[in-house]
């Protein structure tokens, strides 16, 4: 297994069981941690590029569907996963194809098609409001790279909300795959990581958790931002650190949790580290200005 460097935490004292999202967690669970060896696998992943990825456009609540080169990356990654001898016992995406797309190539890989999955529109992507289908270096160019990092990485500023007269508002507000959720007044019309944050915790805490804490194998397949904001929550990363990681297409990441859903350690990729940090760095230069 080839592990990639972690991304620190910003103050590993506070990863105790004292977070409000860590459940049934109390003191002399954590007394009780030191003798116990309970771990606890997790897998994740954002998706394999998609077209919108491709032409380097907003994409948000956009269904755009993976590329060829999407496509292999996902079956790369399901190789990664299969030589690190993981498998699951169920599975969790997002609503949009890109995440679904990515999974169905990985358990195709690694053999594990018939595994129960399940879809939120709770991991979907940040809605990127009215920057829909905006190029981003040209939105660079207009607005400049500092402002397009705050909408991009900031974890409060969310973008403008999405007009009506946006080309994809109607294609993303009727989208039938929605008819279960949000409800009307909750369907967001842009988000911040914080919002992306408060709508994607709540699976977190009462459905992922409890599937693992009952000793199930998980593998997660969503978006660069609903998956930062699980890796903020569970790795304690402060709102400015956040701002510097960049999840790349594809690459699984895993964390082993204890009983109280506590990481033993930072976030670890599976995959070659120089690889995934070039890859890293390009989706950051992404809100350049070219
Ligand atoms: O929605 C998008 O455009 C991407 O999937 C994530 O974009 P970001 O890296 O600009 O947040």
């Amino acid at each position: 297994m080839i592990v990639l460097q972690r991304f620190g935490r910003a103050n590993p004292s506070l990863s105790q069981c004292s977070g409000g999202h860590q459940q049934g967690c109390n003191l002399s669970a954590l007394q009780q941690r030191s003798s116990s060896s309970k771990k606890f696998l997790v897998v994740m992943l954002r998706h394999g590029e998609s077209e919108w990825n491709q032409k380097n456009l907003f994409c948000g609540w956009y269904d755009a569907p993976l590329t060829e080169k999407g496509a292999k990356e996902a079956t790369l990654a399901g190789k990664a996963i299969k030589d690190a001898k993981i498998n699951f016992d169920i599975a969790h995406t997002s609503l949009l194809s890109r995440a679904q797309d990515t999974l169905k190539h990985i358990l195709k890989e690694i053999g594990q098609e018939c595994i129960p999955v399940h879809k939120t529109w709770r991991l979907n992507e940040r809605h990127y409001g009215n920057l829909t289908g905006l190029n981003k270096a040209e939105t660079a160019k207009k607005y400049g790279e500092k402002q397009v990092k705050i909408w991009r990485r900031s974890y409060d500023t969310p973008p403008p909300p999405i007009k009506k007269d946006n080309k994809y508002y109607e294609c993303i507000t009727k989208d039938p795959r929605y008819c279960e959720g949000p409800p009307p007044e909750e369907f967001p019309k842009s988000e911040s990581l914080k919002m992306t944050i408060k709508r994607t915790l709540p699976y977190w805490d009462n459905v992922i958790v409890p599937q693992i804490r009952d000793g199930k194998k998980l593998i997660i397949t969503a978006h660069g931002n609903s998956l930062r904001g699980i890796i903020k929550h569970l790795d304690k990363i402060s709102d400015e650190a956040i701002m510097q990681l960049n999840l790349p297409t594809a690459v699984p990441f895993f964390y082993e949790l204890d009983e109280c859903m506590v990481p033993l350690a930072p976030m670890k990729f599976l995959g070659d580290p120089e690889t995934v940090k070039k890859a890293m760095e390009s989706v950051a230069n992404q809100g350049k200005a070219k």
